[in-house]
């Protein structure tokens, strides 16, 4: 069955991928009476990234958060509340602070040592890093790397302890300076963080709830969805899309057609031809999927009979290598896990994609090092439990989220978000021009795509299309 000779479709719409996007244009679809759609969903639960397992030696497990963990911005008085902090409220999942600058520790190869002045230095260079990029908006500057920002603003880190402290105020791009684009980095940091530019709040809440970080999205999805509504464990291998519909084929060899399709797919799945489109994406879509960034973000789960660390919410530790398991979080706290004898390590970028094709074993010998360095006097015990999860490899994910280089420029942007078609349309947090990267993002997008959708469902397919961008010529071409 092709969408071509296909008279009537299976489904109305089909969102592929459950994640808060998927939900989110779920929800979006029901609230306007269009209950005739179809979630499809590789794995066996809805949630996608919000994704939490059971860790730790049997009789003595804590559900950790193997993706996001954090609400990010929450909301100042009356002004705008970031989306995902209401539904965590209505949800009643249970939160905690996390305080990255007022409790933490810093180590180094020898082992505790103070350099709490540097980090301050560095937050400080952060702050005037995104207040300098912001400003390059108006004044129509091109786009360069952080890395320039950092060096043109006179922060050119020079030792382990500088070295950290940056990787520090800067991690969550999970890439490093030289990757990232200095103006789109601000405005996400901004829009997201700073009330003065419209930003939620600078608060983070970690969610510490034992039915994990994503009962708030299937809590939400409890509240509208038919199980007629969704099928799980099925992944979608080849996405066929025409002017009469979308057919997707699934691994399995299933057929289900739809008249529209939202795709939801994180951008290192578009990225790897885990899905293939027939016909191919016209190049303005491939040149803006392949010239946005998935970047990886990797936490390094160590469960021990007893805490033997630091009280603080967070320790950095300087290896002469940048990037080399900088940041540790002990869940061990009385306000997240008292008594589980948790902590974990993040590495993010490069760093993640090469331990991941690691053994296990060499990774926790790598991190039993570490931490050998950092509590000299002591004798490291060997762990209770070891886990890492492998968001790069995943042919679901191919990455943890996306994050925005200096050669991605805004039409680029336009063209990653718009439909293909007025059948095909694409969401999901690499989509957000403000949220790229945050569950906010995701949620935004959802709903945006759908509300495309509705449009187009009303008008009979004769809807408005999302603009888009044939070929992006160069504001300053090169003169050779
Ligand atoms: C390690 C990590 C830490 C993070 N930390 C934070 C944080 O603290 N705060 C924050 O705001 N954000 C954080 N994020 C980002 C946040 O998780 C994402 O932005 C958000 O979850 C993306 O939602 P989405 O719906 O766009 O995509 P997804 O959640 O990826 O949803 C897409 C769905 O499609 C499914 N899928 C993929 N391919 C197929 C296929 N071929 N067939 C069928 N189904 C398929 C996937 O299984 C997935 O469920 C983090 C992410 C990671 C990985």
């Amino acid at each position: 069955v092709s969408p071509d000779t296909h008279t009537k479709n299976d489904k109305t719409v089909l969102i592929l991928g459950g994640g808060v996007a998927g939900v989110i244009a779920a929800r979006t679809l029901a609230s306007k009476n269009i209950k005739d759609f179809l979630i499809i969903e590789g794995r066996d639960e809805l949630g996608g990234r919000m994704r939490s397992m059971e860790f730790g030696v049997q009789g003595k497990t804590s559900v950790v958060e193997l993706g996001a963990n954090w609400i990010q911005g929450t909301q100042e008085g009356n002004g705008p509340a970031n989306p995902i902090y209401a539904l965590a409220k209505k949800h009643g999942l249970k939160t905690a602070e996390t305080d990255f600058y007022g409790s933490i520790v810093t180590y180094d190869e020898t082992g505790p040592v103070d350099y709490l002045d540097a980090l301050n230095t560095a937050v400080d260079a952060y702050t005037n890093l995104t207040v300098v990029g912001g400003g390059r908006v108006p004044t129509k500057q091109v786009d360069t790397t952080c890395r320039t920002g950092y060096s043109l603003i006179g922060a050119k880190p020079k030792t382990p302890a500088d070295m950290v402290v940056e990787y520090y105020v800067d991690w969550e791009y999970a890439q490093t300076p030289e990757q990232t684009s200095w103006i789109a980095s601000s405005w996400a940091n901004n829009f997201t963080f700073d009330v003065d530019q419209g930003g939620f709040s600078d608060d983070n809440l970690l969610s510490v709830d034992q039915r994990g970080f994503k009962h708030l999205i299937q809590a939400e999805a409890a509240e509208f969805l038919h199980p007629s509504q969704v099928l799980l464990n099925a992944t979608v291998r080849t996405i066929a899309h025409s002017a009469d519909g979308v057919v997707v084929t699934l691994a399995n060899g299933t057929r289900i057609s739809g008249d529209y399709a939202i795709t939801t797919f994180s951008l290192g799945v578009l990225q790897h031809d885990d899905v293939v489109f027939e016909p191919a994406l016209p190049l303005w879509k491939q040149e803006a999927i392949q010239s946005m960034t998935m970047a990886t973000y990797t936490k390094l789960f160590l469960q021990f009979e007893e805490k033997f660390w630091f009280d603080t919410d967070f320790a950095l530790y300087a290896d002469k290598v940048r990037g080399r398991y900088p940041v540790w979080q002990g869940l061990d706290l009385d306000h997240f896990f008292p008594g589980s004898g948790i902590i974990f390590a993040t590495v993010t970028g490069d760093y993640s994609e090469a331990i991941e094709a690691l053994p296990d074993a060499e990774i926790q010998s790598q991190l039993l090092e570490v931490l050998g360095a950092m509590f000299p006097n002591i004798t490291i015990p060997t762990p209770t439990a070891f886990f890492f999860p492998r968001w790069f490899s995943d042919p679901l994910y191919r990455g943890s989220y996306s994050n925005w280089p200096a050669s991605f420029v805004s039409p680029h942007h336009t063209n990653l978000r718009a439909n293909v078609g007025h059948r095909l349309w694409f969401s999901g947090e690499a989509m957000s021009q403000k949220y790229f990267g945050f569950l906010h993002g995701a949620y935004f997008e959802g709903m945006d795509a759908a509300e495309h959708v509705v449009s187009c469902v009303s008008a009979g397919g004769k809807c408005q299309s999302l603009p888009f961008v044939e070929s992006i010529p160069n504001s300053s071409p090169y003169v050779i």
